[in-house]
């Protein structure tokens, strides 16, 4: 391996650390912050990111307040608990674990979060604040990365940077949140739509894949230097019958990057780090 590992694990338990001491500033004005989630369903993937979340808040002294529902939960039952969230004011900030399962409404599940108190930025409000540059909590993942480069040094001014994926959750807020005045990067956003690929990741600097698809950037995709970004987690069945989790960007990318966020221990404990920094920021409004 020639590539530098910017380690997410470590620098997200720094942002702990400087966080635990905002939230105990928070306690001497009588303020404790509350991070609520909301988790339908008894998938095991989700339970295990909702009790990472909790625990995350337990570490840093925030208050948990969690809400579960039955995988068969009506539309109207997960309406109430988002009301019930909304009033609650010791809740300061709160998510609604995705995906929902898929008799849910997740585009008006996610309107129906007080934009206030959208520790996860996905309102379609908060976002509309993204395009136009305004300030409001951010997209957990799109911030995780940014913020994960900036303290390792990796310089976004005048940066080309291929982010490899549209979603709303990730590629094309990402490609907002780089093109900031105070970011200044310049981003081509791929798709399932470009044509070639190769061509678009092959001229960048910065190489930052959140396709949901194994192992797709490969080490001939990338100009030898590169920083290279892997956002993608896909539950495989390996040669041994086991699940377990894989990137995007393919083992060998190492070889060739001159820097890689890698999966695991990158992308993802940043994002749980910048879900708690949305909800104390939140909390320091107060
Ligand atoms: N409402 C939301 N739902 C979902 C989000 C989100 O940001 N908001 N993102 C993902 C799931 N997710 C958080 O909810 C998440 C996924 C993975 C990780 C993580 O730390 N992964 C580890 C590797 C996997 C593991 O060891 O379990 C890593 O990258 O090191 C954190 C959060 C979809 N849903």
């Amino acid at each position: 391996m020639t590539a530098t590992l910017l380690d997410g694990k470590a620098t997200a338990a720094e942002i702990k650390d400087e966080l635990r001491i905002r939230v105990k500033a928070l306690a001497e004005r009588g303020i404790i912050p509350g991070l609520g989630t909301v988790l339908v369903g008894a998938d095991p993937g989700s339970q295990a990111y909702v009790n990472g979340k909790h625990r995350d808040c337990a570490e840093v002294g925030i208050a948990s307040i969690r809400r579960e529902l039955p995988a068969d939960a009506t539309q109207q039952q997960v309406d109430d608990v988002l009301a019930e969230l909304n009033a609650d004011p010791a809740c300061h900030g709160y998510i609604v674990q995705l995906p929902l399962p898929a008799h849910l409404d997740t585009q008006r599940v996610l309107e129906l979060i007080d934009p206030d108190k959208d520790a996860d930025g996905l309102h379609p409000v908060n976002l509309g604040r993204l395009v136009l540059g305004y300030d409001g909590p951010l997209p957990c993942t799109p911030r995780g990365i940014v913020e994960l480069l900036r303290r390792h040094d990796v310089a976004l001014r005048g940066a080309t940077v291929a982010v490899v994926g549209r979603g709303n959750t990730v590629g094309r807020p990402l490609g907002l949140l780089l093109t900031r005045r105070s970011e200044n990067a310049t981003v081509t956003l791929c798709h399932t739509g470009t044509l070639d690929l190769a061509a678009h990741t092959r001229a960048a600097d910065i190489v930052i894949v959140a396709a949901g698809v194994p192992g797709l950037l490969t080490a001939e995709m990338i100009n030898p230097g590169a920083v290279v970004v892997d956002v993608g987690i896909t539950r495989v069945i390996g040669a041994d019958g086991k699940g377990r989790y894989t990137g995007d960007v393919d083992p060998e990318v190492a070889e060739t990057a001159g820097a890689l966020v890698p999966m695991p221990g990158g992308v993802g404990p940043m994002t749980r780090a910048m879900l708690l920094t949305n909800v104390v920021e939140r909390a320091e409004r107060d």
